[in-house]
């Protein structure tokens, strides 16, 4: 397995350096965030954030979603999904505050964010694509992590690219931008470890009517 170790020291901060997968355009910066503001914002998102536990049908099974979730936005950045329409809930101004940093940083304009909370180490996420059809082609997603570091998992979908795993500790950003969704999948594996909890931001652009 190839392990991209994330620069530290006499990397320049908050530059948005390109990690070079190929098949992918993925950026990453350890220090979009300083510790100090990092903390305070996971301790706001921790206790400000409507958390919920969605149950998952998989094969037939009702399953527990492996952790907590929460989703923001724009009123129109509406989903639709087995015939029912999901709204996000308003923007609060700890995530107004990130979102603008965010798009600063970036140049692009997101309408949502999807708020996972891991609350220790037996909490994942599954490998997965983020390509629904609202999202458009060729996606842009802005992932900041906040709190526990764990790491972040990609596997190319369809060739023999060696898979990759990024550390993202606190106050990192990841961008996944052009063919990343269509190429590769990705997601975050339980950890056997005794690990604290993470709060991973992914900032979108749902398609709007
Ligand atoms: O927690 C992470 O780093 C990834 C989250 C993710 O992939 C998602 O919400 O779609
Ligand atoms: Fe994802």
């Amino acid at each position: 397995m190839h392990t991209i170790e994330t620069p530290m020291l006499f990397d320049s901060p908050r530059t948005l350096e390109s990690l070079g997968i190929p098949d992918a355009d993925i950026r990453f910066v350890h220090d979009f965030f300083v510790p100090l503001e990092a903390n305070d914002y996971f301790k706001r998102l921790t206790t400000d954030t409507s958390w919920t536990q969605p149950v998952l049908r998989v094969w037939g099974k009702d399953h527990l979603q492996p952790r907590l979730s929460c989703w923001y936005g724009d009123p129109d950045a509406v989903y639709r999904f087995s015939g029912k329409t999901f709204r996000p809930h308003p923007w609060t101004p700890a995530l107004q505050c990130i979102r603008h940093k965010i798009q600063g940083a970036t140049g692009f304009h997101f309408n949502s964010v999807l708020l996972n909370l891991y609350r220790d180490g037996h909490d994942s996420i599954g490998m997965h694509s983020d390509n629904e059809p609202e999202l458009g082609p060729m996606p842009v997603i802005a992932s900041l992590s906040l709190g526990a570091t764990r790491i972040f998992r990609l596997k190319h979908r369809h060739n023999a690219f060696a898979p990759v795993s990024i550390a993202l500790s606190n106050g990192s950003l990841l961008i996944m931008a052009g063919q990343t969704q269509e190429r590769w999948m990705h997601g975050v594996r339980k950890d056997t470890q005794d690990i604290g909890p993470r709060i991973n931001l992914t900032f979108r652009r749902i398609l709007t009517a």
